[in-house]
């Protein structure tokens, strides 16, 4: 099959774009700041259990060092103790902001609050469910994005083994369902440009504000893809970058969560791809009861484009 343009275009952007090797130093990078200031934001749903050593590490390994001006966790509707936690480790802690009233805009609302709220000029997103969290995640972030100022957003990649207790062992590489079995599929047959990804969905990233405050969001898990493609699409793929961060350990979703992911992952293809404004999917889970008989439960799962941050919601749909 002979290669066409695209794939050629993607081999050299990957050949050109893909960032290994240890990050910079905080202090070097602390000077290639030049007056922009940093705002790391977590969006988080009932992350007690790690938001507050990922907080404090931000604080007491890069705040001090004056590489990062804040940390700001967007409770996603938490039911834990994720706002204290999070606030006694010394995070600002914001409230998600859902678009309209009654409508859960779950993990894109999180961080499109977030990008509202923030006060930085660069931001870095990191999920806030990692375990054994290292800093060295937001410096491998930053290191491109600081130096090369053509850069729009630098997105993360790493391995995701599955050595976590109950986890099945699996090498290096046992996590990434919905990104092996949907997100890639979807690639490969409508944003092509993307195929040089290694993870497409991946929670972390670092990007200038001004450029991601003007776009479109889109509710729920697609909104990591949403967000990439558009900036490719709007800045071209030059101005994207991606870096390699290592191994990262984190919670997996059950089977019944990923479906719903996936969903919300497909939506934003035909949101973004083919500028629809919401997708209404209705799917039957198949759950087995306490009485140990499998029952079918209707649900709808929405996913909706969401005003870029940048703009106002008026008051009466806030
Ligand atoms: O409605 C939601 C769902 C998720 N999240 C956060 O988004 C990040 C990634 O989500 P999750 O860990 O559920 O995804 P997974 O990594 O398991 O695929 C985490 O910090 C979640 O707390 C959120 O803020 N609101
Ligand atoms: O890649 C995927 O299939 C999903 C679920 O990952 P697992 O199969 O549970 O490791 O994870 C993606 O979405 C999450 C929510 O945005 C992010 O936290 C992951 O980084 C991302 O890869």
């Amino acid at each position: 099959m002979p290669e066409t343009d695209v794939d050629q275009q993607v081999r050299d952007w990957f050949a050109g774009s893909t960032h290994h090797g240890p990050p910079a130093g905080t202090d070097e990078l602390v000077g290639l700041k030049r007056g922009r200031r940093v705002s790391v934001v977590l969006p988080a749903r009932d992350e007690a259990a790690t938001v507050g050593d990922i907080v404090a590490a931000l604080r007491t390994e890069l705040g001090t060092a004056g590489l990062v001006d804040e940390i700001l966790v967007v409770d996603s509707h938490s039911r834990d103790d994720t706002v204290e936690v999070a606030r006694a480790a010394g995070a600002v802690v914001v409230p998600a902001r859902d678009c309209t009233a009654g409508l859960d805009d779950g993990k894109g609302g999180a961080l499109r609050t977030g990008v509202a709220a923030m006060a930085g000029d660069v931001g870095v997103f990191l999920d806030a469910d990692v375990r054994e969290f290292g800093t060295d995640f937001v410096r491998g972030l930053l290191s491109p994005l600081l130096r090369d100022d053509r850069l729009r957003l630098v997105k993360a990649f790493y391995d995701r083994p599955w050595n976590l207790p109950g986890d099945v062992p699996s090498g290096s590489s046992g996590g990434g369902r919905v990104t092996e079995l949907v997100a890639r599929p979807l690639i490969a047959r409508r944003a092509p440009e993307l195929a040089g990804f290694v993870q497409p969905l991946s929670g972390e990233c670092a990007f200038v504000r001004t450029v991601l405050a003007d776009l479109p969001f889109t509710s729920g898990y697609g909104v990591d893809i949403a967000l990439l493609w558009q900036v490719v699409r709007e800045h071209g793929l030059d101005a994207v970058a991606q870096a390699d961060l290592g191994r990262r350990l984190h919670r997996h979703q059950d089977l019944d969560a990923l479906s719903r992911m996936a969903l919300q992952v497909e939506a934003a293809f035909e949101i973004v791809g083919a500028d629809v404004p919401a997708v209404r999917t209705q799917r039957m889970a198949v759950r087995r009861g306490d009485d140990g008989r499998v029952a079918l439960e209707p649900e709808t799962v929405l996913t909706r484009r969401l005003p870029a941050p940048g703009c106002d919601l008026a008051p009466s749909r806030a």
